[in-house]
């Protein structure tokens, strides 16, 4: 393997300017609650507002305003991302009582969360297919409370019309134009306005992800879900065109995100990085996506499809994509990702809009112990047993000896207790 194409060092100063400032931003509102929240979203481009909540009627009139072509849309991803979602949902099962030895009965009982802040990215592009990647979901495991956390608009105390339409076609119970750190904080300690919630998910830039991972305790998150991130495995099959623009799609996000090409052939390289100048000249969104390229963007040069494997698992990419002639037979390799994109026709971005599956996926490396956002993030998989009189018997002999080894001589009584006077 070799590095054709590199990432800039991260400065390690970064990282710890960041975390000072959210950690302010999350002390400062729960400690002055609305007043600090209605500081930020001024601070950050919204306009001075005298509440944060939407009323249901602007979701309504922003559905009712938006064109039919983009309101078919919406209403086209939303019902795969909803068939998908009650798939997956009614595969997962409540285990009823199992009869586990004589009088032991055991089982689960499947209970979504009582309520959830999903976070909506607005603040360099409004992010509203996320409204219905976050709420439908939710919706689908029966969680009562659905909130959602969206950033004003530049100027305004709205967010966007169509993540207010797309949010409205998703089902949100409550909408408050909130975003940022101070949007997490809101949630997770509760203001006069907001009533806290059991967990947050959504993605969102690196303060609302670090937000994410400072208040995880007090409420349940996702995951890290951070900067989009895509990995490209391409062999020589492939066209630098589109592995550029694939690229390109996600560089385009944020400064912060990250495009990486592992590629067998030099000449795929070697193409690839000249078709990312090329369509960069042509991009409106270029500033962006260059710098992302130019800071996070990498080549490298795998000695063969199996070490180009190796390589995505090490990383562990929020997208994989595999642009190779038989992507199936490297299938079995693949370990690590949020999300895969299985041959060339698989654009990622059909994942972002249409497709069905999530596109709040783990970044960062989270994709090493977790998958992407699913229903089953919004459901508690809860044990519970019963025990008969006979199960007790012969259950406290054993539990009273463990508790004795442990030293714990309570809990060896309440064992005892169940079968004998103590
Ligand atoms: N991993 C995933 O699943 C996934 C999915 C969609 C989007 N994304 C990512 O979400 C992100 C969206 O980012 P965005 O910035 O457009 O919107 P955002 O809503 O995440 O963040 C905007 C907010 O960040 C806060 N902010 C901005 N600069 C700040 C500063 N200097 N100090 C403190 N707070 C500050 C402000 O409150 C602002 O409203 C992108 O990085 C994108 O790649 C990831
Ligand atoms: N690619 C993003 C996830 O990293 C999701 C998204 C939303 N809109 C467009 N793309
Ligand atoms: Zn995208």
């Amino acid at each position: 393997m070799k590095f054709y194409k590199e990432a800039k060092a991260k400065e390690l100063s970064q990282n710890t300017r960041i975390f000072a400032e959210v950690r302010e931003i999350i002390e400062r509102v729960g400690k002055h609650g609305d007043i600090a929240v209605a500081d930020y979203n001024v601070k950050f481009g919204g306009a001075p507002a005298a509440s944060f909540r939407v009323p249901q009627s602007e979701l309504e009139r922003a559905y009712d305003e938006i064109s039919p072509e983009l309101r078919g849309a919406i209403e086209r991803a939303a019902a795969n991302i909803k068939k998908f979602a009650e798939l997956q949902r009614d595969s997962l099962w409540p285990l009823g009582e199992v009869e586990v030895e004589e009088g032991v009965f055991l089982g689960h009982s499947v209970i979504p969360v009582d309520s959830c802040c999903c976070y909506v990215p607005g603040g360099n592009h409004p992010l509203f297919s996320t409204a219905l990647m976050l709420v439908i979901p939710a919706k689908a495991a029966g969680v009562p409370r659905v909130c959602a956390a969206v950033p004003p608009m530049r100027g305004s105390v709205l967010p966007h019309p169509a993540t207010l339409a797309a949010l409205k076609a998703a089902g949100a119970d409550e909408v408050y134009a909130v975003g940022g750190a101070q949007a997490i904080a809101a949630f997770a300690c509760g203001t006069e306005t907001i009533a806290p919630v059991a967990m947050i998910v959504g993605p969102g830039n690196k303060y609302v992800t670090e937000a994410k991972r400072q208040v995880y305790g007090k409420v349940g998150i996702d995951f890290i879900a951070g900067p989009s991130e895509v990995l490209v495995i391409a062999d020589d099959s492939a066209s630098p065109t589109v592995a550029a623009a694939d690229i390109l799609a996600q560089s385009e996000h944020d400064c912060d995100a990250a495009g990486i090409l592992v590629t067998t052939s030099e000449r795929l390289a070697r193409e690839t990085e000249a078709e990312v100048t090329r369509q960069l000249a042509d991009l409106d969104t270029a500033e962006t996506a260059a710098k992302s390229w130019e800071e996070n963007g990498r080549i490298i040069i795998a000695d063969s499809l199996a070490e180009a494997a190796d390589i995505a698992n090490e990383i562990a990419p929020e997208h994989l994509e595999v642009n190779v002639k038989e992507p199936f037979e490297l299938m079995g390799l693949l370990r690590n990702y949020g999300s895969l994109f299985i041959g060339e026709g698989s654009a990622e971005v059909f994942g972002d809009y249409v497709a069905g599956t999530n596109h709040t996926l783990p970044t960062m490396g989270a994709a090493r112990y977790t998958g992407g956002l699913s229903v089953m993030n919004f459901l508690k998989v809860c044990t519970f047993q019963h025990i008969t009189p006979q199960g007790a018997a012969k259950l406290a002999p054993d539990a009273e000896t463990m508790a004795a080894e442990e030293g714990l001589t309570a809990h060896a009584k309440a064992a005892a207790a169940r079968i004998r006077k103590i």
